[in-house]
């Protein structure tokens, strides 16, 4: 049962690109006054979540409420990041009602949980639930299925690796832990898909967990907030590939950050993610570039070979316009190939 002297904690996860920020922000926008406050973990160095979450304009949430842990992942530095950045939460004059944390796409959630035992914080929050955010159509395409090409990829990249697939075993992992799950971008899949789709989510759960499906992370937030599942106190319940932080290193996966130039259009700029998209091994591009004449700021987003960008906010004054893009793959992703792709003149 939930103990209501502790703050709740709402940890988001889902691989990368399933729609995790996109869930945190309609969650903030829709927070009918209750005060919360987010935690944003990025596998890159970009800040990018962050920035995406604080260039919201939601009313009520300035940019205090959002802490950015970037340029790791949460799971392994649970001591040095993560628990100093709850406590600064914590100790706020006006500490948030609830917290969300959103980890990182290759995140294992079951080492996030268990720090919530640790005596400096445990009297003091409580995991409300886990949630795990599916992208829909990438398990319909058997993006976590066996990818012979990746797997040759990676094993050309590093002889020593010695499980099957990375990929799989990440999202196994955050459909192991999870208190509820989110089937998301259903407004990409046909009724066939979603059928074939939950069967396969079904068959990774290790008990009861309700699925619910969304697009854009649509989701009533009194389904998501207030579950009360003290997920610190069930961990038996929520088995793992790694039962220790300390043998996950993700050394399976890697991130580079490339500096790209102002485009003509944004097509322009599309059109060369979508080309390094193809690169093998490449599962993330996300990132920002200035457009000529434009004074909005333009998002480029790549999840598997799907390519969407919007603008999102404009450049500030004194800001410079540099653009760049963010690039997470499996380990010995193809890089050459990735860095010609996005600066083709
Ligand atoms: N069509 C569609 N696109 C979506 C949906 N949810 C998110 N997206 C898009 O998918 C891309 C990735 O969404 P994010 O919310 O940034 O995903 P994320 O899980 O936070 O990504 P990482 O933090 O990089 O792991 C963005 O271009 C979103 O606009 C959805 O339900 N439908």
């Amino acid at each position: 049962m939930s103990d209501l002297s502790k703050i709740p904690c709402t940890i988001i996860t889902g691989f990368l690109g399933a729609g995790k920020t996109t869930l945190v922000r309609h969650l903030l926008e829709n927070a009918n006054g209750r005060r919360l406050a987010v935690l944003v973990n990025e596998f890159g160095d970009l800040g990018f979540d962050g920035s995406f979450i604080e260039g919201c304009g939601i009313e009520g949430c300035t940019q205090d409420d959002i802490v950015e842990l970037p340029n790791g992942c949460i799971c392994c530095t649970v001591a040095d990041d993560f628990v100093p950045a709850l406590n600064i939460l914590l100790n706020r004059p006006n500490p948030p009602e609830h917290i969300l944390i959103e980890t990182s796409g290759l995140a294992l959630p079951k080492p996030l949980v268990r720090a919530f035992n640790w005596p400096e914080i445990r009297s003091r929050v409580t995991v409300d639930g886990v949630v795990a955010v599916v992208d829909g159509p990438a398990v319909a395409s058997g993006a976590f299925a066996d990818d012979p090409d990746a797997l040759e990829a990676q094993r050309a990249a590093d002889t020593s690796v010695d499980h099957e697939n990375p990929l799989e075993e990440v999202f196994e992992d955050q459909l192991l832990c999870a208190d509820l799950v989110i089937l998301n971008k259903t407004d990409q899949m046909q009724a066939a898909d979603k059928s074939k789709v939950l069967a396969e989510i079904n068959e990774h759960l290790p008990r009861a967990v309700k699925v619910i499906e969304a697009a854009h992370g649509k989701v009533d937030p009194t389904v998501l907030l207030g579950m009360g599942a003290a997920a610190e106190a069930d961990l038996d319940a929520r088995p793992s590939h790694h039962e220790t932080e300390d043998d996950h290193d993700h050394d399976d996966f890697e991130s580079i950050a490339i500096p790209v130039d102002a485009v003509a259009t944004p097509e322009v700029l599309v059109a060369r993610v979508e080309r390094a998209a193809e690169a093998a091994g490449v599962l993330r591009i996300k990132g920002f570039a200035p457009v000529n004449g434009k004074p909005m700021r333009l998002v480029v987003q790549g999840v598997g070979q799907r390519v969407a960008h919007h603008f999102d906010r404009p450049w500030k004054v004194n800001e410079a316009r540099d653009g760049r893009m963010v690039v997470i793959g499996l380990k010995g992703f193809d890089v050459k190939a990735v860095e010609a792709a996005l600066r083709a003149g």
